[in-house]
């Protein structure tokens, strides 16, 4: 093609990106001023002008943000359809005064043929035009021609496709965005059904992330009322999230998806420090929940092991094994330790009431008014308090850490080694690792919560005076709204949750990602090659089935690997191919001709060979270079390159590099991590394969 056509081709588009900003503008003024109208409005100061003002701020506000959050790149592809038409596709759906549509958003149904459409299917399109822009101004086009036959004579058809050129391009801090260039395969697992369980697949680089977080943006604008009201889990390695909402979704806003980590599920905790997988295997396993029961149910440490009492002059006594008797009693099995506090207490003053009786205690009152007298006195309610306290899961999590408890607890359960080395983890750390924020959480939910005085339930729906009214859409939005702020922190009745990496996910933690999704439709991504469990995998299948309930599972697997060079993915390849043979695994599209850089170096020279491999990668590549180290050596690696690279430049260990990328790493002794038992190989294939553009392996021998 002559410059001179492109020239006009662009052109061509950039009179119609001028005349979607110009309305975009547009759009924006009237929100500005529905804004400040609503403000004007709650001047007036009767009650029904200040719902309406409220309703008309929260969407005039809203509206403002995603126009203002979606202005770059706003409109990225276009469609010439057999029948004539043209449509344009974006980030938002635009329409003109007359209602004329300017863009189409990329989740309507109109929209699905700019992903789907391919030359043995077209679908309708004969060109599919990729439009990049910079600001509010069109820098390039790329168009697959998918329907030679029913094209114009004068079509003109610009590019080599826009797929490779995105690829191409260095990442920043952030992931790429690819909902210009979402894949078919992909676009599939986008837009399966909101209900059921879709599951989805594939080998390192294939998009899982980025088609997670794209069905959450596609579910939103599907059935906005559902998923916005009853909210959206998005679980997975968090930093990798926020950074990717922050640049390519903002629309995932704070009201409708929630992100978390495993680390990070149970309110007023955040861990980040993993446990060795030998230990992980352990805190992970289904047999915890039986050993966190016979916890649950044990006596307090320091609590009193006897009551004595001076009633009227004369020695009440409860013994040791009576108390016990007592508390089993009032904690029949399946009970839940907070919540039948009452029960131990009633049991305490029944057998005090029959011990006086039978001690023939002169001028004993009435049963009833003899407990209200024991009750009374401070010396009683300080025993009570002290035998059966309200219990914090962290309290009973750290009685693992006395080792006459904890083999107690798992005698006959756990293995003499896995004992010790449970042990020898709590006793060596007291920070909570992740694996035990699921312990945490089952605790929680075998001692309930504390009783406290019932309090009335606020109805979103109640207005002034009592009325329960719920006519226009103003009052349905503002419940609705109110509903999401309103969220207690351990809300577990979202509306659709979303699981990535859930290779990673263990028996223990699929039980507390399950609670948070009894009524929900699920999106779980994975790659079972990637995963660190070292446990048993039939538990893990089962644990995962049991909280994926009866419902219809939906499967989608992704072939293709954007994310690394052929060249690299080649050793990555080769190296899982060794332990699992038959394996199939994802075509790697970009070939840069670059190979990856395999060194070997005598022990003492690990030191320099890494600086100067990772200064040498800083100037090779524009982005970010990533240190990857087996976890013994971070500590050690991070001191090595000090600030070298700046922001540009991570130290992370193999098991925190999990669904990172990055244009350049540096692996440093992949023998070591190929070592560790049960997971080594698999680790291994992670770390291989997060590198876009540049890989330098080091070994040190010796
Ligand atoms: N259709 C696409 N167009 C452009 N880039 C894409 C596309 N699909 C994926 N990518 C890019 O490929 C890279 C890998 O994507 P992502 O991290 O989602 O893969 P993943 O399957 O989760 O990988 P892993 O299992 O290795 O963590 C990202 O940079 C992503 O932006």
């Amino acid at each position: 093609m002559d410059q001179s056509t492109l020239d006009q081709e662009i052109a061509a588009e950039q009179r119609h990106l001028d005349r979607v900003y110009a309305r975009l503008a547009e759009l924006r003024r009237s929100a500005v001023h529905a804004e400040r109208e609503g403000y004007r409005l709650a001047r007036v100061g009767n009650f029904g002008a200040l719902v309406e003002r409220d309703a008309m701020v929260f969407h005039a506000a809203q509206r403002r943000h995603v126009l203002d959050a979606e202005y770059e790149g706003l409109v990225f592809g276009r469609l010439d359809l057999r029948d004539g038409q043209t449509l344009y596709v974006g980030r938002l759906g635009i329409r003109d005064e007359d209602a004329t549509t300017l863009v189409v958003d990329w989740r309507a149904p109109a929209a699905a043929a700019f992903y789907q459409a391919t030359p043995a299917e077209p679908l309708g399109v004969v060109r599919r035009r990729t439009i990049q822009s910079s600001g509010e101004r069109v820098t390039r086009i790329e168009d697959d021609l998918l329907d030679p036959d029913a094209a114009p004579p004068d079509m003109p058809v610009v590019g080599d496709g826009a797929l490779l050129a995105t690829l191409s391009r260095t990442t920043g801090r952030g992931m790429r965005d690819i909902v210009a260039t979402i894949q078919r395969e992909q676009d599939e697992a986008i837009r399966s059904p909101g209900s059921g369980v879709t599951l989805v697949s594939g080998g390192p680089g294939t998009g899982k992330t980025a088609v997670a977080l794209h069905r959450a943006a596609y579910l939103l604008y599907a059935d906005r009322s559902r998923y916005a009201g009853g909210g959206i889990l998005v679980i997975g390695p968090s930093s990798v999230f926020v950074e990717y909402i922050a640049s390519v979704l903002p629309s995932l806003g704070e009201d409708t998806a929630t992100l978390h980590s495993l680390g990070s599920l149970f309110p007023g905790v955040v861990a980040t420090r993993t446990d060795p997988p030998e230990v992980a295997a352990i805190k992970g396993s289904l047999r915890m929940r039986r050993v966190l029961e016979r916890a649950a149910r044990d006596a307090v440490p320091d609590s009193p092991t006897e009551l004595r009492l001076l009633y009227r002059g004369t020695l009440l006594r409860l013994e040791r094994a009576e108390l016990d008797a007592i508390r089993d009693r009032a904690l029949p099995r399946g009970a839940r330790r907070n919540e039948v506090r009452r029960a131990g207490f009633d049991g305490v003053l029944a057998a005090l009431w029959s011990q006086a009786r039978r001690l023939g205690i002169t001028g004993l009152p009435e049963q009833r008014a003899f407990e209200d007298e024991l009750i009374d006195r401070t010396d009683f309610r300080d025993f009570l308090k002290a035998w059966w306290p309200r219990l914090h899961p962290r309290h009973v999590l750290a009685w693992l850490a006395e080792p006459r408890r904890l083999r107690r607890y798992g005698g006959g359960l756990l293995s003499g080694t896995e004992i010790r080395l449970l042990g020898a983890a709590y006793q060596g750390s007291a920070s909570l690792s992740v694996a035990d924020v699921a312990l945490l959480d089952e605790l929680d939910a075998l001692l309930g919560k504390p009783m406290r005085p019932a309090r009335q339930k606020r109805d979103p729906f109640q207005l002034a005076g009592g009325v329960r009214e719920l006519s226009t859409f103003a009052d349905r939005q503002r419940a609705a709204r109110q509903a999401a702020r309103e969220r207690p922190e351990d809300y577990r009745d979202y509306a659709h949750l979303v699981v990535d990496e859930s290779q990673d996910v263990s028996p223990m933690q699929w039980r507390m990602v399950g609670r948070r999704g009894r009524l929900a439709s699920w999106t779980v991504v994975g790659d079972p090659a990637q995963t660190a469990w070292t446990g048993d995998p039939q538990e893990l299948a089962r644990a995962r089935d049991q909280a994926l309930g009866r419902r219809r599972r939906h499967r989608f697997t992704l072939t293709t690997n954007y994310r690394n060079s052929a060249e690299i993915f080649a050793v990555a390849a080769a190296e899982i191919r060794r332990a699992y043979p038959d394996l199939a695994l994802p075509t790697a599209v970009r070939s840069t001709g670059i190979d990856p850089v395999q060194l070997v170096v005598p022990a003492p020279e690990l030191e320099a060979t890494v600086v100067t491999a990772a200064s040498a990668l800083l100037g090779e590549v524009e982005g970010t270079v990533g240190v990857i180290t087996p976890v013994p050596r971070r500590d050690q690696v991070a001191a090595w390159l000090g600030a070298i690279g700046g922001e540009r430049l991570q130290v992370v260990t193999s098991l925190e590099a999990k669904g990172m990328e990055y244009d350049g790493v540096v692996l440093v002794a992949p023998g070591e991590i190929r070592a560790e038992p049960g997971s080594g190989v698999r680790t291994l294939y992670v770390a291989l394969s997060r590198a876009t553009q540049r890989l330098t392996t080091i070994d040190p021998t010796g």
